[in-house]
């Protein structure tokens, strides 16, 4: 019965599993930006253009479609996606301008 349950111990509960997730997309970030930061390295090493908008718009597809398959908004997986992206190109440009 909904009345046996003790609100204060579920919200406890659920918070529990977002803090956890919240550590783990952390860690999953952390991993992504090591990977990205070696791409802006070999890129300006090689002289190659920081930004690939064709790249960019396959992984957009790709999120989009995944999102859809998760019941997530497929806008805000894009949203997340270049809000994500810009920092990368940040990264990138300051490799290029020998500021890593
Ligand atoms: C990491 C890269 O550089 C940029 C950043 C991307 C990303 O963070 O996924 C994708 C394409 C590029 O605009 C890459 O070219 O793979």
């Amino acid at each position: 019965m909904s009345d046996s349950i003790d609100p204060v111990a579920a919200l406890g509960r659920l918070r529990g599993t977002i803090d956890n997730i919240d550590a783990a997309l952390i860690f999953m970030l952390a991993e992504r930006f090591r990977a990205t930061k070696q791409v802006g390295v070999l890129k300006a090493e090689h002289g190659m253009p920081p930004s690939d908008p064709a790249r960019e718009e396959h992984q957009i597809a790709r999120l989009r479609r995944l999102a859809e398959e998760a019941d997530l908004d497929p806008e805000f997986a894009e949203k997340w996606f270049n809000f994500v992206v810009a920092e990368v190109i940040r990264h990138h440009e300051a490799a290029a301008n020998g500021e890593h």
